[in-house]
């Protein structure tokens, strides 16, 4: 949609994608973005002068042919350059809409110098037009286009206006500098110094009676074209944004979503492209990395775009020339030209005006500011001494108010933090006391019941991480010595430990690397993390030690190593250990703890690294979900990525974030699909002793041609009914799809994992919710507090169980615990085994709007008739 661009996105029921040409002055193009057709075809070696993008594809004018050459997919533009082509024609800028593409030829000259040519190709539109009169610009809407005239400036569209009014609504008599078409209208910039935003078409009329009951309902928002004068406008589906003129921030109107990410606030930017649901902007700062807002997409992308087309003309007056040290365009005379801004922000006066290289630039005026920014920039700028002779006497009262009331502030903050702090530790002298007494008395006689040295485990949980020194921890694990060592990551060793009081600790110590920083990072993350999650399936963190170049995490230990020692291990014993009950149940306790990970801790954590040596076994091989040095905080919404550069193990790692740097929770599930057929077949990840080494490419075929028995581990005898294996193996085949969207989120992977397991265990159970976790799976970690809680009540020590249960409500601080209920009684949606047993899955992501969704179909059903691929759009994304 809109006008030819250095920056352009790409819509369509395959996903978005941002394309961008490269900063370097290379006139190359760089794609992000889940549109595999785009990103994979995204020509490497051809140069560009612009590009412009429609559902489902890109195009870019070729820089030697003046041609356009368009990649993706379409139904309707052929793609390469696309067909008919008159011969020789030569075009000076491109532009397409949903299904279509529009290039301006060149200007004529002689006696057709005042005729202007556009050649059209795709859905409707394959035809060559010919205007009286010199065409500036061209701008492509959903299913028309406009153009602006050179010489009287106004504006004329053409093409489909039946659900978009353009045509009719054209406002006469007013001169734009710039016309930007969006889905069903068009806006432009009039001349003149206010530069004023003027739009028309029916997806930003406001007063039709559609928008006026959505926007009551709740369902949309609408604001108003804003009155700031503009530098730059895009129109996206059913909305518009723009680059304010006196500070270069933007600012969107028209339809949004209630979940749609809100315009950047002190953002300042030079060049905005709009896709059909969200927008992008290069930010005017060195880096140029693109910035979005709006459904569906990361807000940062981690390429680096030119801010402006290379034009071969110097730029007129009310432009300058953009520079970033190299020269941003590749061919001689060819200039980057960028609109000057026009007047000031609040509190600035403008210092120098507009020069053919330089915006202008505005200063702070020191003697009006309100805004903390005025404060801190005049308080910077002070050395000159006129200006601090004005300054202070001016703003000394003020400033004085504010330090007499921020003093005032801090000790009633301190003030009240003493007060609880000491209230809490007069508590914990209690409670620590009371421990005591209770090791001494019933507690100690439990302890030594169940065999178990554990006595200050709970304990020690509940403080959370505890900071050991070096020391405890050298003499804990016998100064570190090999015979202590129980496993070895990429960048720790793992050694067992004995704490002073018989505690059993893993202690995780970095090794020394080169990269200290890399170390430090996944340390902390660690850290960080586990010190504020909480869940029976993740390995819990019981304190660490950081002093010099030492990192140390201490963990319980984890009596039966991990899941990959059993399934890959030399001691096939340890193998036969596992049968299918056990291998199943490890993996439903694998998926709730990851499960916690994604749908309960706020924002969801994306662990990164699920594979089978990061699941650990404790004594009775219950399973646990460890390793959290990778980890990132999630998206609150996983329709809307990360940007990360990959990071994971080889054979575990999602291949749609591996290539595109796309990273959601559904690449964690990618990792547990392969860690399925792991336990299924018994293989390795990646196996080059097998004719095919890669275990999703071996068991998927085999899984799909429903020969579930070549797929299962030939260690152990297969059960006598293969049903529920082969529920599990469907599972992990959804699991390990190419398109993350398309993969089960983890909770419905959890509820199939669970019935399976049911059936294994010869409990068939549809409809009735399963037992709670450790009934079902004979954990014995909180049967053990459940008992430890009845033994205290038992005891005539009243007040030690209230101190108990009180550890119990202090253990789920922000982030919220829930380790004994099964997956299928905590979610209150009508997920059904169906969704990840196979049938019902794409049909219930398609019906499955929301609100927002039912309100934006309902809207696009009244204002013009959707295409089968914007309806499949809408529906994804809503
Ligand atoms: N709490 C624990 N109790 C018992 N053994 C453990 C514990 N934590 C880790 N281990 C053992 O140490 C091994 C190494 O663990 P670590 O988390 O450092 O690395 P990794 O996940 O195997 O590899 P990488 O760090 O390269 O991803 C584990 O595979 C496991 O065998």
């Amino acid at each position: 949609l809109g006008s030819m661009s250095s920056i352009t996105i790409s819509y369509g029921e395959n996903g978005p994608v941002f394309c961008g040409m490269k900063s370097d002055g290379s006139h190359l193009v760089t794609c992000y973005g889940s549109n595999l057709a785009i990103t994979y075809a995204t020509p490497a070696h051809l140069t560009f002068s612009g590009l412009t993008a429609g559902n489902g594809f890109i195009c870019g004018l070729l820089m030697d042919s003046n041609q356009p050459y368009c990649w993706g997919s379409s139904g309707f533009v052929q793609i390469g350059v696309p067909q008919p082509m008159v011969k020789d024609s030569e075009y000076l800028e491109i532009s397409a809409g949903d299904h279509h593409l529009c290039g301006l030829r060149k200007s004529l000259t002689g006696k057709h110098r005042n005729t202007s040519l556009v050649d059209c190709w795709g859905y409707n539109m394959t035809k060559s037009y010919e205007f009286d009169g010199q065409i500036q610009s061209i701008s492509a809407g959903s299913e028309f286009n406009c153009g602006l005239f050179t010489q009287n400036r106004s504006v004329f569209c053409w093409g489909d206006e039946t659900g978009s009014g353009v045509i009719s609504l054209i406002p006469m008599g007013m001169r734009f500098q710039k016309i930007a078409a969006g889905g069903f209208h068009v806006c432009g910039i009039l001349e003149g110094v206010d530069s004023r935003v003027v739009c028309w078409g029916r997806s930003l009329d406001f007063d039709a009676e559609i928008s006026a009951s959505l926007v009551d309902s709740g369902l949309l928002n609408v604001d108003f074209a804003p009155n700031d004068p503009m530098l730059s406008v895009v129109g996206g589906r059913f909305h518009a944004c723009g680059i304010k003129s006196y500070d270069r921030g933007v600012v969107c109107w028209g339809y949004h979503v209630e979940r749609s990410t809100p315009p950047p606030n002190n953002v300042r930017l030079y060049e905005i492209a709009a896709g059909d649901y969200f927008t992008c902007g290069v930010l005017s700062d060195a880096s140029l990395l693109p910035v979005c807002w709006g459904v569906g997409f990361p807000s940062s992308l981690p390429l680096a775009v030119l801010p402006g087309i290379c034009k071969p003309k110097p730029c007129t007056s009310d432009f300058y020339e953009f520079k970033n040290g190299s020269a941003p365009c590749k061919s001689p005379g060819s200039h980057v030209c960028l609109a000057c801004s026009n007047g000031c922000p609040n509190e600035m006066y403008q210092v120098s005006a507009c020069t053919s290289t330089s915006d202008r630039q505005c200063r702070y005026n020191c003697s009006s500011c309100i805004s903390r920014d005025c404060f801190s920039n005049c308080y910077d700028a002070t050395g000159d001494g006129k200006k601090k002779g004005k300054f202070w006497p001016l703003q000394l009262p003020v400033i004085v108010a504010e330090i007499a009331f921020a003093v005032f502030l801090v000790s009633v903050v301190s003030l009240t933090s003493i007060i609880y702090v000491r209230y809490k530790l007069r508590n914990c002298r209690c409670s620590g006391r009371a421990f005591k007494s209770k090791k001494d008395g019933k507690i100690g006689s439990f302890q030594k019941e169940s065999g178990k040295i554990r006595p200050d485990l709970d304990e020690l949980k509940i403080r959370r991480a505890q900071m050991f020194t070096y020391e405890e921890l050298e003499r804990a694990t016998s100064g570190f010595k090999e015979e202590s060592q129980v496993g070895k990551g990429s960048f720790s060793c793992v050694f067992k430990g004995v704490l002073k009081d018989g505690t059993v600790v893993a202690v995780k110590r970095s090794i020394m690397s080169p990269d200290m920083k890399k170390n430090s990072k996944e340390f902390h993350t660690e850290l960080d993390l586990l010190t504020r999650l909480n869940h029976a399936h993740l390995l819990s963190l019981l304190g660490y030690c950081e002093e010099g170049g030492e990192r140390l995490l201490v963990y319980e230990f984890m009596a039966n190593g991990s899941l990959h020692q059993h399934l890959h291990g030399q001691n096939k014993a340890l193998k036969e250990q596992l049968d299918w009950v056990k291998r199943v149940t490890i993996a439903v306790q694998a998926a709730r703890g990851i499960e916690y990970l994604h749908g309960y801790a706020c924002p969801p954590v994306i662990h990164r690294d699920i594979k089978s040596s990061n699941i650990l076994l404790d004594e009775e091989h219950n399973a646990r979900v460890a390793d959290f040095g990778l980890s990132l905080l999630g998206p609150a919404n996983s329709s809307s990525p990360l940007a990360e550069l990959p990071a994971g193990t080889l054979g575990y790692l999602d291949p749609e974030y591996y290539r595109l740097h796309y990273l959601t929770t559904k690449s964690d599930i990618y990792s547990f699909g392969v860690l399925i057929l792991e336990i299924l077949s018994g293989r390795k990840a990646i196996d080059m002793q097998f004719e095919e080494g890669n275990i999703v490419e071996w068991a998927v075929p085999l899984i799909k041609a429903g020969d579930i028995l070549a797929v299962l581990d030939p260690v152990l005898k297969p059960p006598t009914d293969l049903e529920a294996l082969k529920r599990i193996a469907n599972v992990a085949s959804k699991c390990v799809r190419m398109r993350g969207k398309e993969r089960p989120s983890m909770d419905k992977v959890t509820t199939a994992l669970e019935r399976a397991l049911a059936l294994l265990m010869g409990r068939p159970s549809n409809e009735q919710p399963i037992l709670p976790t450790e009934v079902v799976l004979g954990s014995s970690r909180l049967h053990t507090k459940s008992s430890q809680i009845s033994s205290y009540r038992s005891t005539s020590e009243t007040d030690v169980a209230e101190n108990e249960d009180q550890k119990f409500e202090f253990r789920a601080p922000s982030w919220i615990t829930f380790p004994s209920v099964a997956s299928s009684q905590r979610r209150k949606s009508s997920v059904s085994e169906a969704d990840v047993d196979g049938k019902n899955l794409e049909a219930r992501n398609v019906g499955n709007g929301t609100s927002a969704g039912d309100g934006l179909r309902s809207l696009q059903e009244e204002i013009g008739p959707a295409s089968p691929q914007q309806n499949l759009f809408l529906q994804h994304n809503f």
